[in-house]
C-alpha cells in the first residue's frame, strides 16, 4: 500500500510516465470508518475489478472526516483514528490510499468540479465503486446518476456498492458505534469482523498510576472514543507478544475530568514501553467510570478490577 497524501502530490504521481497510476485506476470513496464488513466487501469488489483491468486500486479518504468538519464535537466519535484506519486498508489489499484534506477550499467543489478535477485529472478513473445514494460536492449537489451521465462520455464506468447485511440491517458505521456505546462488544464483533480494538502511541502521563499500584501505559486518543467505562483488554506489543490487563477509556473524573484518554494495567509486565505502538483490543465491560471521592477509593477499586479482570481472564481466555 501506498499513501498519496493530497491531490498536488496524487497528480505528480499519477502524470508520470512511469507510474503505475498512468494507465488509471478503479478507485472508491468514502469514510471506511472501522473498515468493517462492509467495507471489506466494497474494497474486494475494486480489488476484482483491478485485477481484471490490470489496474491498481485506489481508496479516497478524507481528513478530517466530512462531518467531523461541518459538525466538529457534535460529530458521532470516531472507529480509529487515520493510521489505524490506513493500515486496516492496507490489510484489505488496497494499492493506493488517496486521502484529501477536508477543509473550507475543499467543501467549495461543485459536483463537476470534483468529478474533473480529482477523477479525471487527477486519478484518470477507469471504474468507479460507489453507493447509488453517495453524494459530492458543493450542496451534496453531485450523485450517482453525474457520475454514470459523465462516465459515458469520458469512457469510466460506475458500479453500486454491494450491501451487506447482519440480519435484517445494513453492516455500517453507525451500527458499530450503537453497539459500542451499549457495550455489546459481541455484536460489535459481528459487525466488523475481528475484536473492537484501538491502535495508539504510549505517551507519558503523570506517574500517578505507580502510586495507585497501577502503572498505566497511556495511549493517544486523538478522537472521543466510541465507548467509555473499564474493560478486560488484550494488548498486542510492537514486537507481536500479547498480554492482558484492565483498561479504563474516559476522562478519568477522579484525576482530571477533561480530555478522553485509554490508560491500561497490563498484567505480569514490568517494561517499559514508551513510544511504542499497541493495539488494545476490548474483551469484556466490567463497569462505568466513577467519581471518587479520594485516591485511597479509586485504589481500592482498581484492586478489585484486576481482581475481575483475572478471573474473567482465567474463565475465557
Ligand atoms: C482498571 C482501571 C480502572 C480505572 N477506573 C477509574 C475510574 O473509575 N475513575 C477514574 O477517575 N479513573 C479511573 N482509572 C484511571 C486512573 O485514574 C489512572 O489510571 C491514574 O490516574 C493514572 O494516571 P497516569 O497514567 O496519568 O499516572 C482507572 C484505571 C484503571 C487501570
Ligand atoms: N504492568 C504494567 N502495565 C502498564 N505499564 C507498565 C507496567 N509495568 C511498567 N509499566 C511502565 O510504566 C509506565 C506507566 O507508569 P505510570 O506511573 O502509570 O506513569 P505514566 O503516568 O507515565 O503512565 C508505562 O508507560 C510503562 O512503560
Amino acid at each position: 500500500m501506498r499513501l498519496i497524501r493530497g491531490l498536488t502530490n496524487l497528480k505528480a504521481l499519477s502524470q508520470r510516465p512511469d507510474s503505475p497510476l498512468a494507465s488509471g485506476c478503479v478507485a472508491t470513496i468514502g469514510n471506511f470508518d472501522g473498515v468493517h464488513r462492509g467495507h471489506q466487501t466494497i474494497i474486494r469488489q475494486v480489488r476484482d475489478k483491478a485485477s481484471e483491468l490490470g489496474l491498481p486500486s485506489v481508496v479516497m479518504v478524507f481528513e478530517p472526516q466530512p462531518r467531523e468538519y461541518f459538525q466538529g464535537a457534535e460529530a458521532p466519535p470516531r472507529l480509529m483514528p487515520f493510521r489505524q484506519k490506513a493500515e486496516a486498508l492496507a490489510r484489505e489489499g488496497v494499492d493506493y490510499i488517496l486521502c484529501l484534506r477536508f477543509d473550507g477550499q475543499f467543501r467549495q467543489y461543485s459536483g463537476m468540479g470534483f468529478i474533473e478535477d480529482i477523477l479525471i485529472d487527477g486519478l484518470g478513473v477507469r471504474h468507479l465503486v460507489v453507493g447509488d445514494d453517495f453524494r459530492f460536492g458543493c450542496d451534496r449537489a453531485g450523485d450517482f446518476r453525474l457520475l454514470k451521465q459523465v462516465g459515458e462520455k469520458v469512457g469510466y464506468s460506475v458500479e453500486n456498492t454491494e450491501t451487506v447485511l447482519d440480519g435484517e440491517e445494513r453492516v455500517s458505521s453507525t451500527r458499530v458505534r450503537a453497539c459500542l456505546a451499549e457495550n455489546q462488544l459481541e455484536q460489535a464483533e459481528r459487525l466488523l469482523g475481528h475484536r473492537y480494538a484501538i491502535e495508539g502511541r504510549v505517551v507519558y502521563g503523570r506517574q500517578l498510576g505507580r502510586q495507585l499500584d497501577a502503572p498505566t501505559v497511556n495511549l493517544l486518543l486523538p478522537h472521543r472514543p466510541p465507548l467509555r467505562g473499564v474493560y478486560v483488554v488484550g494488548v498486542t506489543l510492537v514486537d507481536g507478544r500479547v498480554r492482558y490487563g484492565a483498561a479504563n477509556i474516559g476522562v478519568r473524573p477522579t484525576v482530571d475530568g477533561k480530555r478522553p484518554s485509554l490508560e491500561v494495567h497490563l498484567f505480569d509486565f514490568d517494561e517499559t514501553v514508551y513510544g511504542q505502538r499497541l493495539k488494545v483490543e476490548f474483551l469484556h465491560p466490567l463497569r462505568d467510570e466513577v467519581a471518587f471521592d479520594s485516591l485511597d477509593a479509586l485504589k481500592a477499586q482498581i484492586g478489585r478490577d484486576f481482581e475481575a479482570a483475572r478471573a474473567w481472564l482465567a474463565d475465557s481466555v
